[in-house]
């Protein structure tokens, strides 16, 4: 049995970048960027107002005060989206929308409300600084700068970001193509008749589906294989479509668990069986061809869930082209002590985490076992007990980990 960093190294070790394909941008929301996007104009593209109000001449307005304000003449008005042919001299102003091209000759833009207008005329009583309320060309980005790099996670802001310079069409990571496969003689999908009491709906296949797309990955649902090698290998010889293979059940000490039997046949190099930690100690993982990653997850319900969270999801991020991907540990205050028996592995608890200021706040849900999935509600985060704890003191730091 080897830890579960070295699980996680290994994983990560083999994880390689996936290849890259063009989408559309409104596609593109949780893709990383494999190419810089550059602007295709300076942006702002023209000096313009930032303000419903007069665009002015900074020289007529510099001394107004409430005793000597001063008064300029009103020329027309100059809505968003229109060119302006004013040319302002001295003593004159022109009616100016937010957005709107500032006319030639004015630097400064007055809001409405301190003016006063008569006639044509307005007053103003109290000066501004030069370049009040005018938004620049190009001050926020010039011409041919690259505005997002290679690499970007792409948001809801990123996608605003690459339309605001008309990129379209972007090239992003491909999303990893996931196969899941559920084993299992007792395993039955949801809506199957149940005939005996010792047979099982096959959530791990709904969990592990929700996960895969959770971590951007693309799920393929091959449903569910009797325990039989026979079976089984219809589904392996496939395996080269994929870009990650990924079992539940059969992979622990029971006489029908063929998976890690089946692996050596069909090209699957496997890196390692079991890893030190609890739920999921019996996790088999292996690569094939050059670059596909398998994973025989166990069959217990939270077993398999948490191996997914632990160590698929963060290669399915890396495949992806994230940065991100090392599952982020931080600290938490204890609200209520915890007891377990065996401290032989590392168990990763279901938690509950809450934020109060700057303090972090840990309860766990006391269904600990690993065909509990119910433990997983109203939970937010794994626990790590550490080997060798057996104890922890309500009011100490534990470490914890978010849900992905
Ligand atoms: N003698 C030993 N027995 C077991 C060991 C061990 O070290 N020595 N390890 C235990 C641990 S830990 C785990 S975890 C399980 C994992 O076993 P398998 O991966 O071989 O899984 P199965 O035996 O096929 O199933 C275990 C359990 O999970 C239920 N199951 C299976 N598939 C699904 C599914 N798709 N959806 C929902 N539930 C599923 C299945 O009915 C079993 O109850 O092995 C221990 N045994
Ligand atoms: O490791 Mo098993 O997943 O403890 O139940």
């Amino acid at each position: 049995m080897i830890p579960y960093e070295e699980a996680l190294s290994k994983v990560l070790e083999h994880t390689k970048l996936i290849d890259t394909e063009r989408v559309f941008i409104n596609q593109s929301l949780g893709r990383v960027l494999a190419e810089d996007v550059m602007a295709d104009t300076d942006k702002p593209p023209f000096d313009n107002s930032a303000m419903d109000g007069y665009a002015v001449r900074y020289e007529d307005i510099k001394d107004a005060s409430q005793e000597k304000p001063v008064k300029l003449k009103v020329l027309g008005e100059i809505p968003a989206g229109e060119e302006t042919a004013y040319k302002m001299e001295k003593g004159t102003a022109v009616k100016i929308f937010t957005g709107a091209p500032i006319p030639e000759g004015a630097d400064t833009v007055i809001p409405f409300e301190l003016t006063q207008e008569e006639n044509h005329y307005i007053l103003i009583k109290e000066p501004l600084k030069l370049g009040s309320n005018v938004r620049r060309k190009g001050e926020e980005i010039k011409e041919g700068e690259v505005v997002l790099k290679a690499g970007t996670l792409i948001r809801p802001y990123e996608m605003g970001i690459m339309a605001s310079v008309n990129r379209v069409v972007v090239s992003v990571y491909r999303k990893p193509r996931v196969a899941v496969l559920a084993t299992g003689d007792e395993i039955k999908d949801v809506g199957e008749p149940i005939e005996k009491l010792s047979q099982i709906r096959s959530s791990n296949s709904y969990v592990l589906f929700a996960q895969i797309l959770r971590s951007g990955g693309e799920p393929h649902y091959l449903g569910i294989v009797k325990d039989n090698e026979e079976e089984i290998g219809k589904f392996l010889k496939h395996i080269d479509y994929y870009d990650v293979f990924i079992t539940t059940g059969g992979v622990s000490m029971g006489g029908k668990d063929y998976v890690q039997h089946l692996v050596k046949e069909y090209g699957i190099d496997v890196k390692f069986h079991r890893v030190r930690i609890k739920p999921a100690k019996p996790v088999l993982f292996g690569t094939y061809k050059d670059r596909g990653l398998f994973f025989g997850l166990p069959g217990n319900p939270v077993s398999c869930t948490m191996a997914f969270d632990l160590l698929v999801h963060p290669a399915l991020l890396k495949m992806s082209g994230r940065k991100d991907y090392i599952p982020k540990v931080f600290k938490a205050i204890l609200k209520e002590d915890f007891i377990r028996r065996d401290a032989e592995r590392r168990e990763f608890v279901r938690a509950f985490v809450s934020f109060d200021g700057e303090k972090a706040y840990c309860s766990y849900s006391h269904k600990t076992q690993s065909h509990m999935l119910t433990s997983y509600i109203d939970m937010n985060a794994y626990m790590v007990v550490y080997e060798g704890i057996k104890e922890i003191k309500k009011g100490s730091l534990v470490d914890v980990i978010m849900f992905p």
